[in-house]
């Protein structure tokens, strides 16, 4: 197991690692405090303009300068790269790889070896955009499949460009493990929807083959990350996608700092433990350094799936199993507002806004932005709309919903089938209430882009976020950010991560609820505009103080801490005792004391032994044999005293420890529980 053999070498660290690390931090901390008093005194881009991000991005060139021919190749030491000047002290900024599925950039082939790459800028891309601590490096899929050798040393040439680093995975292994572990397994089941009918016995081909892609691609992502990883580096995995990848590169090398973010929710461990391959998911997960979420739901979730599944220990701080703790804590994702509200003032995006007013005049305008994914709740969306025109006939005509549903997972069957189903409710309703010359329903299959997207945000009166389960939703903060003149509101399901942190400005829905949505649209276009502001203002003040760029610099530094935190922590771990000491002081000894564990020290080791309160699966505990009999003499010394000290419950104690108990036992049991 990573855990263990990562316990037992770290508990060799040469103290110069320590000091090393230690070191690291302090330079961080001094980094951090110099850019603060001078927050303009960096000699990269630290300055820039947010139109100049903007030029960039369309130039594809947001990711920073180049990665050097000797990186390709494998690690070389690259003087000067990634150095800052700070009060007259240089520094070198420290590298971090991020890991994700996909790379920030999707690649066009043009020819045998020449590509065009578009840089697709998502919350991640903007996140790390303007951080300017660390120095980032992409490593992931490409989103192709290019079986030829020239293409790949094409591609991987041409995504060095923009510090991209492809993994290369074939059609099968795409289709096994992203279209199939991925998407039709993990994705639904954290969005508790569920697992495939198909899907649900452990047994199943089907299962058992896409789990094993999933295992084989997350190892493939892990040969990239060890073949690129120098001394020092951050490795930051990121999704769903990658949950083995914590596990295997602490394999290649234990010192290396990992940290692991979901970006979905971590559903309740009674959702998790219906997965077949709950036990193997949560270990590779935990041998990370550093694990996050974006709400501290999911993250309470994760630790009792890791108590009740695993039967570890769940601390305020994370999970610890034999004396190793891997942090777990909630580190809520945001947006690059500045990007979004700056974008309001150029000339395209207010060519488009005088349009999108000039053409929906007089009629209030409605939003949804979406993924055309079931976890969106659009058809759901629609229904509570068509109620709200039912029983609202006055506002027919005068208002308008703009549905963007950006088509995603379309290799995916149930996404194809919720494709037709949208279609057909959005034809409904809009042969329902539409006249000669307007429907009610805009709906596009298409995405937007980012002058477009941000005109849109900036006219809306009324946007309507109903996700059924939601990691965070960004739309929502984009939204707020592009709202400061029009203070329009925002109806956000309950069941998005954004609930928690925008929850009291927007009106709060169940999106199953299709009266609740449709009272609350109505309640939306009749606020007053005082409580417009008022709810306006604090979202506004959550999405401009809460933004990407601090999220990322958290987990990144919170995970550099960790570590060295770890590494302390080891050195104040008392060394065992000698067995030759103590088995001559127990025998010169007259009253002795002998305190011992319950689960698996005197229990056979059970595969998935439950704790704390799961009383069913703690039945299964059963006394090991080979201890029934030591156990019974000490029971019989007069000398001796035993203390059985356990969480589990004191029933399960007494069931199990029955026979030594009833015959012969002198001691005491202490259930903690
Ligand atoms: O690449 P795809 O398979 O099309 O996946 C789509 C996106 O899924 C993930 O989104 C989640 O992350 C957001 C940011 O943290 C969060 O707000 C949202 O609730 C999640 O669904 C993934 O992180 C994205 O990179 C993908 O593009
Ligand atoms: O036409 C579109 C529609 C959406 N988006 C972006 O897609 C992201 C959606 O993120 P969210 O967290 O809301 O949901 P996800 O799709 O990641 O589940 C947001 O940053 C949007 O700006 C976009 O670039 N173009």
């Amino acid at each position: 197991m990573p855990g263990n053999s990562y316990n037992s070498n770290s508990s060799n660290i040469p103290p110069d690692r320590v000091t090393r690390l230690v070191r690291e931090k302090i330079e961080r901390d001094l980094r951090k405090s110099s850019r603060a008093s001078h927050p303009n005194d960096v000699t990269d881009n630290g300055g820039r303009e947010v139109f100049e991000d903007e030029q960039r991005l369309r130039d594809g060139d947001n990711l920073g300068p180049s990665i050097v021919d000797e990186d390709l190749e494998g690690p070389a030491s690259t003087p000067n790269e990634g150095c800052e000047r700070l009060d007259g002290r240089t520094f070198s900024r420290q590298r971090l790889l991020v890991v994700a599925n996909r790379l920030p950039v999707s690649a066009i082939r043009r020819g045998e070896d020449s590509w065009s790459l578009e840089i697709s800028a998502g919350g991640l891309v903007s996140a790390l955009l303007g951080v300017k601590e660390f120095e980032a490096r992409w490593i992931g899929w490409a989103g192709v499949n290019v079986p030829d050798e020239i293409g790949q040393k094409a591609l991987t040439k041409a995504l060095a460009e923009k510090r991209c680093i492809p993994v290369f995975l074939d059609e099968d292994i795409v289709h096994q493990y992203y279209n199939g572990y991925c998407n039709n397994i993990l994705w639904p089941l954290f969005h508790y929807l569920g697992l495939p009918q198909e899907d649900r016995l452990a047994t199943t081909r089907s299962f058992q083959s896409q789990f094993a892609a999933y295992i084989k691609a997350n190892q493939m992502f892990a040969d990239v990350v060890n073949k690129h990883y120098k001394d020092g580096d951050v490795v930051w995995c990121h999704d769903y996608h990658l949950m083995f990848l914590p596990k295997c590169l602490k394999e290649y090398n234990s010192d290396m700092k990992v940290g692991w973010f979901l970006h979905t929710p971590f559903p309740s461990s009674e959702i998790h433990r219906t997965l077949p391959s709950r036990s193997d998911l949560l270990r590779a997960v935990l041998a990370a350094d550093l694990v996050g979420f974006h709400t501290y739901d999911y993250a309470r979730h994760f630790v009792s799936a890791c108590t009740r599944i695993l039967g570890f220990e769940g601390t305020p701080e994370g999970v610890e199993d034999q004396g190793r703790l891997t942090r777990v804590a909630a580190f809520p994702i945001g947006i690059d507002s500045e990007r979004f509200i700056r974008a309001l003032e150029i000339h395209p995006v207010q060519v488009h806004i005088k349009e999108l007013q000039e053409t929906f005049a007089g009629r209030k305008v409605m939003l949804g932005v979406d993924r055309l994914d079931m976890i969106k709740g659009i058809p759901q969306k629609l229904l509570a709309f068509e109620k709200f025109l039912e029983e609202n006939s006055d506002w027919r005509g005068k208002v308008v919903l703009l549905q963007i549903a950006v088509p995603t997972r379309t290799d995916v069957p149930e996404y194809q089938r919720l494709t037709s189903q949208v279609h057909e409710i959005v034809g409904r309703i809009n042969g329902r209430f539409g006249t000669l010359t307007a429907v009610p329903i805009h709906h596009l299959d298409r995405s937007l882009d980012f002058p477009a997207l941000c005109a849109l945000y900036a006219v809306t009166d009324v946007a309507l976020v109903t996700s059924l389960r939601d990691g965070m939703n960004l739309v929502s903060y984009e939204f707020v950010a592009c709202q400061d003149l029009k203070k329009g509101v925002l109806i956000l399901s309950e069941f998005a991560g954004a609930a928690q942190s925008l929850g009291a400005g927007a009106i709060l829905v169940n999106p199953w609820n299709i009266t609740e949505v449709a009272n609350a649209i109505a309640r939306a276009l009749n606020m007053s505009p005082e409580e417009r502001e008022k709810r306006h203002w604090h979202n506004f003040t959550h999405v401009t103080t809460h933004t990407a760029q601090e999220w990322a610099e958290t987990f990144v530094s919170e995970l550099n801490d960790t570590v060295v935190e770890a590494q302390l922590r080891i050195k104040q771990v008392p060394p065992s005792l000698r067995e030759a000491d103590s088995i001559e002081r127990y025998l010169r000894s007259n009253n002795r004391l002998l305190i011992l564990g319950f689960n698996a020290t005197l229990t056979e080791p059970v595969d998935t032994p439950g704790r704390r309160g799961d009383q069913i699966r703690e039945m299964e505990l059963k006394l090991h044999p080979d201890l029934k009999q030591p156990l019974n003499a000490l029971c019989h010394d007069p000398k001796t005293t035993i203390v059985v000290l356990s969480g589990s419950d004191r029933n399960v104690l007494d069931k199990v420890l029955d026979l030594v108990l009833f015959i012969f036992f002198s001691g005491l049991l202490i259930s903690t529980s």
